[in-house]
């Protein structure tokens, strides 16, 4: 359903001349997705993904498509976007921005297992490593500044119980941001929304993170907590799964080893990442965009893993003897 900016071979015949890709064979929508309008495109160069950006605009993108050709160049699994021969990565198509990006092979793991979370906790190591040389700079659009104009546009639609869970966290949340630990952690771009829909495996072989369009500059530690809260968890439940959070936490230490204030920085932010998805959640859910077609994600969900994160003990961080 998600194509909202339709595409033909006719449409591509003369616009794929700016990129060095030789001719467009064929083109297919891709019908997942809830922002873009995305395409598989088989060219003379091989299989790449077409996106038309209906939300994001020309001076938001170069952000994400840089940071993905800059994580790319440093050997970090994500699509590569093709410049064209200007060396422009965003580029109009029927009006819209549009880039081109090379194919990851695969599909999303739903199930994954230890092996997977392993292999994404190294991927995100690396990926927050390579980060620390790009150059520029968008903040997280959707960290704290953005929570206090959210929490007033659900508060009336949502229950005095629920009222009072999230302003009890937000107010948790700000003293936390101020404390020294937190200004403490060790930071920079940062996927932000590295939920399994957004990776790509051959079998147990990781080939690439990707959806970039929530990444912006934070805490590395936030990406690995909203990370563990989609990979490691009892899907039905919101309760951590062991085994899976040490497969990757410990993974990801052996790349890039965690801090003694992100040790005492993990449970808050397990909950700040959980309060970011609960409250995006209901946003959507009492403020849909368009009626569009599109089924909102269920907010308590992230409700029940919040609760959670508060009232149980979280398996530690990994630290170096
Ligand atoms: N580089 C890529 N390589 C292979 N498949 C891709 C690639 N980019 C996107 N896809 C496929 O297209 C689908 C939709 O992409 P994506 O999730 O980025 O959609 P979206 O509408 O931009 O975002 P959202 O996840 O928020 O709905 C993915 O589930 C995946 O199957
Ligand atoms: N990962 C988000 C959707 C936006 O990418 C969620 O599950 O709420």
């Amino acid at each position: 359903m998600a194509v909202f900016t339709p595409v033909s071979l006719q449409d591509l015949s003369s616009w794929i001349d700016q990129f060095p890709l030789g001719k467009v064979s064929a083109v297919k929508g891709i019908s997942s997705g809830i922002e873009n309008s995305n395409f598989f495109i088989t060219t003379e160069a091989g299989e790449y993904v077409l996106t038309i950006f209906e939300n994001l605009n020309f001076e938001q993108l170069p952000f994400y498509l840089k940071l993905m050709r800059h994580l790319a160049d440093h050997g970090v699994l994500v699509p590569a976007p093709v410049a064209n021969r200007d060396g422009e990565l965003v580029v109009p198509l029927h009006g819209k921005p549009a880039a081109i990006v090379s194919k990851l092979e695969g599909s999303s793991q739903m199930q994954p297992q230890a092996v997977h979370c392993a292999a994404v906790g190294q991927m995100l190591a690396k990926m927050h490593l390579a980060g620390n040389s790009f150059p520029l700079f968008q903040k997280n659009l959707r960290a704290s500044d953005w929570w206090h104009l959210t929490v007033p546009k659900v508060l009336p639609f949502i229950s005095d119980d629920l009222q009072h869970l999230l302003r009890a966290e937000i107010h948790f949340q700000d003293a936390f941001e101020a404390s020294a630990v937190y200004k403490a952690l060790p930071r920079g771009p940062v996927h932000a929304d590295l939920f399994r829909n957004n990776v790509m495996f051959s079998g147990e072989q990781l080939t690439g993170f990707f959806d970039f369009y929530f990444a912006g500059c934070d805490t590395w530690l936030f990406d690995v907590a909203v990370t563990v809260n989609d990979w490691c968890i009892d899907v039905a439940t919101g309760v951590l799964d062991s085994s899976r959070v040490v497969a990757m936490l410990n993974a990801y230490h052996a790349v890039r080893p965690f801090s003694r204030e992100e040790s005492s920085a993990w449970q808050p932010l397990l909950r700040a990442a959980a309060l970011r998805f609960w409250l995006s959640r209901l946003y959507d859910y009492y403020q849909p965009r368009d009626a569009e077609m599109l089924t909102p994600h269920d907010p308590a969900h992230f409700e029940r893993i919040l609760r959670l994160r508060e009232s149980q003990s979280v398996p530690p961080l990994p630290v170096t003897q």
